[in-house]
């Protein structure tokens, strides 16, 4: 039989759990004290145990409490309640290892739910130890509205860090907070955005994504605010800006880093006075927004370079999210590459053969600068080479994934002795070359060689540079 322990100063608390969950065939114990609690757990074990954020307990509370749970019994979930939620709070205790932060009363639904939650995990963490694993049988992937509109799948996985981001978007999504989401190049950073946005109170309304890095300054404020017939050279007619769609929904700014000093106060002023202002208008609009940014840079560091406004950067710093690199989720591969491979069969409309253990090999001692998009890319490429029964081996996976990885060959661009071609050519081989220096971290790129992000993006295009 399954046990419980209810840890609650609040004694009407203890008998309100305990008789929901006695009924439900779990052996109840309780305590109003947390020490005794300490005495309970050293002479029985408990399968998960509720504990009071706020015990008013002499010698120990209930965060205390909850650490030394862990050392004395680390395979017992711990459920913190809470009549005082605060996702920082709630952070630290997860990242302290409790299972669970909940806001008190619960109903008996709820209880019932959360120690059903509980067991599973430990049934799961049970089954992780014993391999082989098929990481499908847990299927931690969900589905969000992508910019395009259409249905896509995105995965969490199953490794601690995977785990620690999966709870961050669980927790922050249902609030209105503002979030920074960090993260390299092809992290997910927007599918972060997207998943947050689906799983919140405004998901109804619209998610308007607006990429900073490609905006000119001339027209970011434009773009952000909207602007009036006339109010400069080109606007012909009056236009709607960003925050006016996004209004009811959430906002996001990708790449908020590159977004110029001066339309990094009028966001500030907007973000505090919750009312845009066209350009070319005296009239003030009320928005209400919530507001979810991107970067692949550090925006601490813009911040002490002076790139960033502090000010504005402490408002948007409501939470932080930093998506980890590929490379640093090796143990997600699997669930990634069975993930891809069907997303591609559906586009393809066909099926592709089994993966050869070679593959996975490759996948694995590769460091997946460009991350989970380039994953995905290569997952397309390695399909669409293969036939829908042999299986697909190594000999499809572009070069870099090769076991002796050999340089990325210049092509070589006809007319040589043209001299534009010899540009080119030297174009070509020196943004290659910084983008392999900073991982494909387009910005970082854009900045070693003294151009826009934007400019970077045409040069991208015209030499044929797909990334
Ligand atoms: N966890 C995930 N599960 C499934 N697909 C993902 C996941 N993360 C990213 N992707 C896919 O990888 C690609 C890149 O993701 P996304 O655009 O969100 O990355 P990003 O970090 O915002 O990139 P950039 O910094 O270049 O703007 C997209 O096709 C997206 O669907």
């Amino acid at each position: 039989m399954k046990t419980i322990l209810i840890v609650d100063d609040e004694i009407h608390i203890c008998t309100l759990l305990t008789t929901i969950l006695t009924k439900e065939g779990y052996k109840v114990d309780h305590s109003v004290s947390g020490s005794i609690a300490l005495k309970m757990l050293k002479e029985n074990s408990y399968d998960v145990i509720f504990c009071d954020y706020r015990l008013k307990d002499k010698e120990i509370d209930g965060s205390i409490l909850s650490l030394r749970i862990r050392e004395m019994s680390p395979a017992t979930s711990i459920i913190v309640m809470t009549g005082y939620p605060d996702v920082r709070v709630a952070i630290q205790l997860i990242k302290q290892g409790i299972h669970d932060y909940v806001v008190k009363p619960l109903n008996a639904a709820q209880a019932i739910l959360l120690v059903q939650k509980a067991l599973l995990h430990q049934a799961v963490l049970a089954k992780e130890q014993l391999p082989p694993v098929n990481p499908l049988t847990v299927n931690p992937v969900s589905t969000y509205v992508s910019r395009r509109g259409q249905l896509s799948q995105f995965v969490y996985g199953m490794g601690n860090t995977s785990k620690e981001l999966h709870t961050q978007i669980k927790l922050i999504a249902p609030t209105d907070y503002s979030v920074i989401i960090l993260g390299e190049t092809g992290t997910g950073k927007e599918s972060v955005a997207h998943l947050i946005h689906s799983q919140s109170k405004r998901k109804d309304k619209p998610l308007v994504a607006i990429d900073c890095g490609s905006l000119s300054p001339e027209l970011a404020s434009s773009e952000l605010f909207g602007h009036e017939k006339g109010a400069f050279t080109g606007a012909i007619q009056s236009k709607v800006g960003a925050f006016q769609e996004a209004h009811g929904g959430t906002l996001f700014l990708d790449e908020i880093g590159n977004l110029s000093y001066e339309v990094q106060t009028a966001l500030l002023r907007t973000i505090q006075e919750r009312v845009i202002r066209p350009v070319g208008s005296t009239k003030e609009i009320h928005v209400d927004i919530r507001i979810i940014v991107a970067s692949n840079e550090d925006l601490q560091r813009a911040v002490l370079q002076g790139r960033f406004r502090d000010d504005l950067y402490y408002r948007l710093n409501e939470f932080t999210i930093n998506v980890p690199p590929l490379r640093e989720r090796k143990e997600d591969l699997p669930l990634f590459v069975t993930t891809f491979k069907q997303v591609v069969e559906d586009e393809l409309g066909r099926e592709c053969g089994p993966l050869s253990d070679d593959i996975l090999a490759a996948f694995s001692n590769y460091s997946w600068p460009g991350n989970i998009r380039e994953l995905k890319n290569v997952m397309r490429r390695i399909c669409l080479l293969s036939s829908d029964k042999d299986p697909i081996t190594s000999e499809h996976l572009p070069e870099e994934l090769h076991p002796a990885p050999r340089e990325l060959a210049v092509p070589v661009i006809a007319g040589e002795a043209n001299l534009k071609n010899v540009t080119r050519q030297a174009e070509y081989q020196k943004i290659l070359d910084v983008l392999q220096q900073v991982r494909f971290n387009k910005s970082q790129a854009a900045r070693l060689m003294n151009i826009d992000r934007k400019t970077l993006y045409n040069k991208l295009h015209t030499l044929n540079i797909l990334l």
